[in-house]
């Protein structure tokens, strides 16, 4: 039985590990260079090539943005038997000394109430795989990146999910810098939307998951990543996830 939206994935088709992208340019941006590349799906926020990266057989999807989108992507690749996955994604820096183009690891992430509810109750713990936080870890400082870990917030909405301000002149509705605070006086350090997701169907699924985050912006400075640097971080983080995976 195929999946309903990797409608052309095939199960055990999918390599050793599989890294997980919000954006899909990010899928060609990492793989381009891999051998024996294979466009197994293109359709809606799917993007979805399987290949070779140094002998090893990898794969990588994207998920599009948000919980919807990455639930069907995560369950449709572990229903193939996806053997790991490791979302290679973006987020904001919370904390004023971690920058634009830096790496962040998460050990686990806090999240909006009710976010996966449908799965589990809101006390149920989102975290990583120890065993891959560590390899990440290690592979990323030895390449000499910036990398941190800690606890990350996985948010329903962008804007005022993450305290953040439209630009809707006509509206009154204000974003809540003093909720940004308690988390943040909390030791919450960065904030995306999509790795609660993957942690918590990776423990209810057993398999080994984790998140290796480019940081795109600073809520400190509101200073953004360079967009010369980054494609270039993204792909050499890829590549460090991989190695330290794979090695
Ligand atoms: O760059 P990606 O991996 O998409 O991740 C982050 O960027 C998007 C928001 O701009 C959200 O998906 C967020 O989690
Ligand atoms: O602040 C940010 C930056 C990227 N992605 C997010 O979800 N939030």
């Amino acid at each position: 039985m195929s999946s309903e939206h990797l409608t052309h994935l095939q199960n055990g088709q999918l390599g050793e590990v599989t890294l997980i992208v919000g954006d899909p340019s990010r899928v060609d941006l990492i793989s381009k260079d891999w051998s024996e590349r294979h466009k197994v799906e293109d359709s809606r926020e799917f993007v979805l090539v399987i290949g070779k990266y140094k002998g090893h057989n990898v794969s990588i999807c994207s998920t599009g943005m948000g919980v919807g989108s990455t639930e069907i992507c995560i369950i449709e690749l572990i229903e193939n038997g996806a053997k790991q996955i490791i979302r290679c994604g973006g987020c904001g820096s919370w904390r004023e000394d971690i920058e634009p183009g830096d790496l962040i690891i998460n050990r686990a992430m806090a999240r909006t109430a009710g976010l996966m509810g449908d799965y589990v109750p809101d006390n149920y713990p989102a975290v990583a795989d120890p065993i891959l936080v560590g390899k990440l870890y290690r592979e990323a400082q030895q390449r000499g990146f910036k990398v941190y870990t800690g606890i990350g917030l996985t948010t329903e909405t962008y804007f005022l999910g993450q305290y953040r301000q439209p630009q809707i002149e006509h509206s009154t509705i204000r974003a809540d810098d003093v909720k940004m605070k308690y988390w943040q006086d909390r030791g919450i350090i960065n904030a995306e939307m999509e790795s609660a997701v993957l942690f918590i169907l990776g423990s209810i699924y057993q398999i080994p998951v984790a998140n290796c985050l480019v940081v795109h912006l600073s809520r400190s400075t509101y200073r953004w990543e360079q967009p010369e640097d980054y494609n270039r971080i993204h792909r050499e983080s890829a590549i460090s996830v991989l190695d330290a995976v794979l090695n």
